[in-house]
């Protein structure tokens, strides 16, 4: 095996790569664990044969044996872990060689992702420690929204002031809402100043996305006014022509210190109700062709509107006002421009699945691509997560679509993907894939050995039993390993409970509802598109109760079910088994331990259920029919079981 290797351009080494040493441990732990699997399924095929209720064990079999799937994917992953060091330093290249730099921003609502956002993020890499004039900044608005239009005319305004500044002082956060309100900011008369410009801005572009249109009276540069006109009484998001505006041009437009300012090109793509748009990937193929007519950098950056630059320095000609070039690029964008064209199957980014970037990203794997992967010290990007569950479930169940789009399409991981690039790689890429899967293993396991336990069943080995300890011994094990995986890359116990505990929540909510509407889409029955995650955040008691670490439940969703569901089966299990252990003494024990498992991850449900008063509990709806639910199981255990 290769130990170190490097990567060199032009025989400056960039990048080396270290494999881990725990790398031998693991593929030992490996052989253990698979010889643990293949008894445990010869036990069940061995119950099947004698046992006298099929579906029960039929259920656990199953379940297992997605278990026992997804545990090969993870350990394919597992199997040569390794660390990169990037050395940017030493890229020798004088600033008037950099190469040319196309950076794409997307958005899509000003409702969900608030103009501000997007001015921020377009600010932060306006901001780059790169010479100016060879960076162009493109923002896809798939909304086609006025309102952020707007938003980037004040952007391109106060970018005269903000990028000298930045350069001057050598800022480290270039984005200025994260420097504005960090603790480090400069109080000189020029930093308070600037505060002064930009919170005017924010709040001229704050009013105007509350009033929901732009006043001529709010538009202050002449120049720009004329565009706005096109949002005339027949224009809709889902219905518009082209618009591209150029808002400020690297060849005329310059800082208050007379340096020339990047580019900075607003693009809202035509759409049409009869033209399917592709989400995202098909934005971003827009913005492909417009800045291939445009500026055509060999490099591009792809951000999404909640992301914005957190390391100044992270990163080659056509006046692009020529009316040819213009009419090009309106070209391009057009709705029927890709017609009966490779776009999207095998140029640019790829359609056919809501997680496009997973999806593409594998496609090129498969087609020999080779990619590494950099994590710098201090962060290169930051992006916005969402806070309250209900974003989370949602667009994790989005994810678990597009997941799905890909684990059954003919370019599936399993078949296609294990064909094109090896038995691990594509083992690998089904872990993702195949994501949506767990929820099997989390609905049987969280209802069916609790239910059992409530009628004095045994699902699982007595603990007299010699299986008893291989249950324990898997269950520990993979348990332990992913522990160890999660605190040797630098995350805390804390943090991988946590996790742990969101998987089971993503099991019986995001992974479960998204099997069933992709089921449905299969059949035709339903259709869905890329639900875009909310980034709006100003309700402050929320972000408070964030800050305390606690769930955000909210308004009510159905996807909340399943898990309050079984938080209550599993207290009802846990204390009749604790009072079986205790009245009879021998006890159903792996059942037990089980439910006991479940309750001490249930405890925010049981506390969001009745203790909480705030916005953020539970709310009674849920609770209510969980309880109804809580009872039909029971009674159709009866039926099962008895
Ligand atoms: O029709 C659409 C829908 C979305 N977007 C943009 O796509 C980005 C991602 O959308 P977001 O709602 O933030 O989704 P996330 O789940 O946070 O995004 C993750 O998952 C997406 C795939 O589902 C990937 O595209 C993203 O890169 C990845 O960060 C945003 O900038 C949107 O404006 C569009 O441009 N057009
Ligand atoms: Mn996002």
């Amino acid at each position: 095996m290769e130990r170190h290797r490097k990567h060199s351009v032009g025989g400056t080494t960039l990048h080396t790569c270290h494999p881990c040493r725990r790398a031998i441990p693991y593929r030992i732990y490996a052989v253990i664990h698979t010889c643990g699997i293949i008894a445990l399924m010869y036990h069940h095929v061995h119950s099947l044969l004698t046992s006298n209720n099929t579906l029960i064990t039929c259920l656990l079999l199953l379940s297992d044996i997605v278990l026992a799937f997804m545990w090969a994917t993870t350990t394919s992953l597992r199997l040569n872990p390794v660390h990169r060091t990037e050395y940017p330093e030493k890229y020798a290249a004088k600033p008037e060689d950099f190469p040319k730099l196309d950076v794409f921003i997307c958005t899509a609502d000003p409702y969900k992702e608030p103009p501000m956002m997007v001015v921020n993020t377009a600010l932060s890499v306006m901001a780059y420690e790169y010479p100016s004039d060879k960076i162009s900044v493109y923002v896809s608005d798939d909304g086609g929204s006025s309102l952020t239009l707007f938003a980037l005319v004040e952007a391109a305004k106060f970018s005269k002031h903000w990028l000298p500044f930045c350069k001057k002082n050598n800022i480290q956060d270039r984005s200025p809402e994260v420097y504005f309100s960090s603790k480090s900011n400069s109080q000189s008369d020029e930093a308070e100043n600037l505060k002064m410009m930009y919170k005017d801005m924010k709040s001229r572009v704050e009013h105007v996305v509350e009033s929901g249109k732009v006043e001529t009276a709010f538009i202050t540069c002449d120049q720009f006014r004329g565009v706005f006109d096109l949002w005339t009484d027949k224009f809709t998001r889902h219905d518009h022509p082209t618009i591209i505006q150029v808002l400020q041009n690297s060849e005329t437009d310059m800082d208050t210190t007379k340096k020339y300012m990047p580019n900075l090109i607003y693009v809202s793509r035509e759409k049409s109700k009869v033209s399917p748009h592709h989400f995202k990937a098909g934005a971003l193929n827009t913005l492909l062709r417009v800045s291939g007519v445009m500026t055509n950098a060999p490099i591009i950056l792809t951000l999404d509107c909640d992301m914005y630059s957190n390391d100044p320095a992270t990163p080659v000609h056509k006046p692009i006002n020529a009316q040819d070039v213009l009419a090009l690029a309106h070209k391009v964008a057009g709705c029927i421009y890709e017609h009966n064209t490779n776009w999207g199957s095998k140029i640019g980014y790829r359609y056919g699945s809501l997680v496009e970037d997973y999806y593409t990203g594998y496609r090129l794997h498969c087609e020999g691509w080779r990619t590494v992967f950099c994590s710098p010290k201090r962060a290169a990007f930051c992006g916005d997560a969402p806070k309250s569950l209900i974003d989370v479930v949602s667009q994790q169940k989005r994810w678990a679509i597009g997941l799905l789009e890909v684990a059954f399409s003919r370019y599936s991981p399993i078949t296609y993907g294990v064909k094109s690039m090896g038995l691990l790689m594509g083992l690998g890429y089904c872990q993702y894939a195949c994501w949506p899967f767990w929820s099997l293993p989390h609905v049987v396991y969280g209802f069916l050995p609790q239910l059992a336990l409530l009628y004095g069943v045994s699902v699982f080995p007595k603990s007299s039993d010699p299986w008893f300890w291989l249950y324990i011994v898997l269950f520990l094990g993979a348990y332990a390993q992913d522990l160890l995986d999660f605190v040797l890359e630098g995350g805390t116990y804390r943090g991988w409970w946590n996790d742990q505990r969101m998987w089971s929540i993503r099991g019986f909510s995001s992974h479960l509802f998204g099997f069933i509407e992709f089921t449905l889409q299969t059949l035709n029955l339903s259709t869905h598109g890329f639900n875009v995650t909310s980034k709006a955040n100003d309700d402050e008691e929320q972000s408070k109760r964030y800050e305390k670490e606690m769930f955000e439940f909210g308004p009510s969703s159905t996807m909340f079910l399943p898990m309050t569901t079984t938080a209550i089966v599993n207290l009802l299990a846990f204390v009749w088994g604790l009072y079986g252990l205790f009245a009879w003494g021998e006890g159903l024990v792996l059942e037990l331990m089980l439910a006991s498992f479940a309750v001490v991850n249930c405890l925010p449900i049981y506390e969001a259920m009745v203790l909480r008063k705030d916005n953020g509990k539970l709310p009674k709806r849920i609770c209510f029919v969980a309880v109804i639910l809580t009872f039909v199981l029971i009674v159709s255990g009866y039926f099962f079981l008895k």
